[in-house]
């Protein structure tokens, strides 16, 4: 058994476009552990999304392994890989993605009561998270009545809610001024290290991933150190 949270070994994937097969990724490995987050930074276009798609389970590699605490998920049917997506990882993507008829709360109840935790228990653990972010007096208000910074850090919270081991983030602070993503960003690392998870986070500021624990990029389908 493995004690990286995230372990990425010789994981291929190419698309086909046409006539013409486009390798992305090339038997690339990355193993991250508790604790550790992981900037992603590489060109556009070079596989950030595709690593994270494939570490997230929501895609299959043409070859390789992921593994996710340990456990190897390649070879596992569609229902165990949904399960282990559902409990052990956590999604941010750049856009909140909230359900806009919900409030705040509601939004971070809901994934907790797909996993199966009784409503008021899930309420408990929504209502203490969203006060941990400074949104005590926002668990009420839907959406549309949230700031930028507020929405993010709403879909923060609710990707943590099932209390994931992993933290998949492509651009989580892309789409917020600067002084509100580094805010956003200190929020998520905090939570990410109070918790002894693993993050892996693709971005294109350089500034946030120079706070990051270590920096990888992508180079001929294969993960280097940035
Ligand atoms: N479903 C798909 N079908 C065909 N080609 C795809 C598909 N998904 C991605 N690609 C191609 O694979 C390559 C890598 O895409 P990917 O989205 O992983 O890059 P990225 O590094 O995340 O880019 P960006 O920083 O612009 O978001 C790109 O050339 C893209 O056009």
């Amino acid at each position: 058994m493995s004690e990286a949270v995230l372990k990425l070994s010789g994981i291929s994937r190419s698309y086909q476009s046409g006539s013409d097969k486009l390798e992305v990724l090339k038997s690339a490995g990355l193993e991250i552990c508790p604790g550790e987050v992981v900037a992603l930074v590489a060109p556009s276009g070079t596989g950030k999304s595709t690593m994270l798609h494939l570490a997230g389970l929501l895609e299959r590699p043409d070859s390789g392994d992921v593994e996710i605490a340990g456990q190897n998920c390649t070879k596992l049917s569609d229902r165990k890989r949904t399960l282990i997506r559902r409990h052990e990882v956590g999604f941010v993507y750049q856009f909140h993605h909230l359900q806009g008829e919900f409030s705040a709360l509601e939004n971070v109840v809901l994934p907790q009561m797909i996993a199966g935790v009784k409503k008021r228990e899930a309420a408990e653990r929504a209502s203490g998270l969203l006060e941990a972010v400074g949104l005590k007096d926002r668990i009420h208000h839907r959406p549309a009545k949230l700031s930028g910074g507020e929405q993010q850090r709403v879909a923060i919270v609710r990707a943590l809610a099932n209390g994931p081991k992993l933290l998949l983030a492509d651009e989580p602070t892309g789409n917020l001024d600067p002084n509100t993503s580094d805010a956003v960003f200190e929020v998520l690392i905090k939570l990410v290290r109070e918790n002894g998870m693993a993050a892996l986070i693709a971005t294109h500021n350089l500034d946030l991933a120079g706070k990051m624990d270590r920096l990888v990029s992508l180079k001929d389908g294969k993960v280097v150190a940035a």
